[in-house]
């Protein structure tokens, strides 16, 4: 009893010590991250396992298209405001144009839907200020234009209806507003800026209030240091949030702490839910995530959000997107596509293809995607592994065939392969043979020709006698 006191007593100081190193680095904060680790609850269980998301840009930076008098703008179509080649009250009376007579939700809605998409991301407002809801906290909205009517309620509505859950983006900063600044500098700055703090939570007040059915909000515009100073305006304003919406999910883009770090705070803990940092980028390796849930957002052309004419430079495939939404959801993220609606209200014709060639595969293939999480396996050369929650089932997704037919899979030691098949072929089972202990060969043939196909592995623990029913290396 003795020793077992001892070595007690040596834990518990092992465990303080480190614990006060931990916090000893560690400085005060009020203003930064209030909760570490990735959340448990309900709602954001759903939203990890998402996999695939639709990105919707849409305002008036559609119609004009990324064009002015017949002059291309050159930067993402949603900015031509900023460009000097247009007076910022030529782009304002734009709003005067606004009559998306094509503008059909249900269809937006599906054409999600069939992409496989498990939810929407849609602009309530952009950097331009344009408001697609009617809100009563500035005229520059939908009801005073020729369409007048809300747009964000028929979007949430129909999203609602083909069962996608509803993100709202919205963009603190607002080109339209008197009261915004870069930053603040004088005494009359500070006195505008706290309009539009008043005039911003009003704002955000109201889309929750109008649209209860959102799961959340993402956050743009935030990276300015007129905001970026705002770290406890930000701090109360989004506990205001989450009291008035339980279990609303908010990403890192939305607020800074006190030093004015944004994304993770001084002490490097994430803010808010999620990573919202993968803008048209995707992690390398499951170290660039720290442990974290994340999004990749991404557009089809390099750098358009918003509708531009010129379908111009390099246009992704709907293989490169398969690949993109594969990646992410390998590394425990979710890849949430852009789609930039015309002035009009119609999708384009580019888009909806794309759309459907992605629909097509997921309709076969959504299984290694859906509620899967990063496999903790070591990636291979044909393409990625993704693990399906609280499940021994590991799917390799192929993008790279091997002339030798043979697919690498490494397993831990204590894990052993119960079964290994096509996903589109169940009954038939694929040929595995142990190269090294723990490391395997899978022969399989390409289902379909230059479309990324998956094999499925069920595993299970190794019993002693190895527990592997298949042929060892001769
Ligand atoms: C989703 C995109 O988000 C934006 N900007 O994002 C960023 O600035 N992203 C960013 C910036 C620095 C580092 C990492 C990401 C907007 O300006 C753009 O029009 C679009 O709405």
């Amino acid at each position: 009893p003795i020793k077992r006191f001892i070595a007690l007593q040596l834990l518990f100081i092992l465990i303080a010590s480190t614990t006060y190193a931990q916090n000893a680095e560690r400085i005060k904060l009020k203003h930064g991250s209030h909760r570490e680790g990735k959340r448990t609850d309900s709602v954001m269980q759903k939203w990890r396992g998402n996999g695939l998301g639709q990105f919707i840009h849409w305002g008036l930076y559609a119609i004009p298209g990324g064009e002015w008098n017949g002059k291309q703008y050159n930067g993402a179509a949603e900015w031509i405001r900023s460009w000097n080649g247009i007076p910022k009250s030529a782009y304002d009376s734009l709003i005067y144009k606004f009559n998306p007579i094509n503008f059909n939700a249900d269809e937006w809605a599906s054409i999600a839907k069939n992409m496989g998409a498990k939810y929407v991301t849609i602009t309530t407002k952009h950097h331009d200020g344009f408001c697609l809801w009617p809100s009563k906290y500035t005229s520059y909205t939908v009801a005073n234009s020729p369409w007048k009517k809300d747009i964000m309620k028929p979007l949430v509505d129909a999203y609602d209806k083909a069962g996608l859950d509803v993100i709202l983006y919205f963009s603190i900063m607002d080109w339209n507003h008197p009261g915004w600044r870069y930053d603040i500098k004088t005494k009359a700055d500070s006195i505008a800026f706290e309009g539009f703090k008043k005039f911003t939570r009003n704002q955000l007040i109201e889309l929750l209030t109008m649209y209860p059915k959102a799961k959340g909000l993402w956050f743009d515009g935030t990276w300015d240091k007129s905001w970026v100073k705002q770290a406890k305006f930000a701090d109360e304003l989004e506990a205001e949030m989450r009291k008035l919406r339980p279990g609303l999910i908010i990403g890192s883009r939305f607020r800074a702490d006190e030093y004015g770090k944004r994304h993770f705070d001084s002490n490097n803990v994430l803010m808010g839910d999620y990573e919202q940092g993968w803008e048209r980028k995707l992690p390398n390796s499951i170290a660039d995530v720290h442990g974290n849930d994340w999004d990749c957002v991404m557009t089809i052309p390099e750098n358009q959000w918003g509708y531009n004419k010129a379908w111009k430079g390099h246009i992704k495939s709907s293989n490169e997107l398969i690949e993109m939404t594969a990646k992410a959801v390998s590394l425990g993220g979710n890849f949430v596509l852009n789609f930039g609606p015309k002035g009009d209200g119609s999708i384009r014709d580019e888009e909806k293809k794309l759309a459907s060639e992605i629909g097509d595969w997921m309709k076969v293939n959504s299984e290694a995607i859906y509620n899967c999480e990063y496999s903790g396996l070591e990636k291979q050369d044909w393409g990625y592994f993704t693990k399906k929650r609280e499940k021994d089932k590991v799917y390799l997704i192929i993008f790279n065939t091997p002339v030798s037919g043979a697919y690498r899979v490494k397993l831990p030691a204590k894990t052993a392969i119960a079964k290994s098949y096509l996903l589109t072929n169940p009954n038939m089972d694929l040929r595995v043979e142990e190269v090294h202990s723990n490391e395997y060969f899978i022969y399989a043939k390409p289902t379909t020709e230059a479309k990324p196909f998956v094999i499925v592995l069920d595993t299970k623990k190794k019993e002693n006698n190895g527990g592997n029913n298949y042929e060892k290396a001769k």
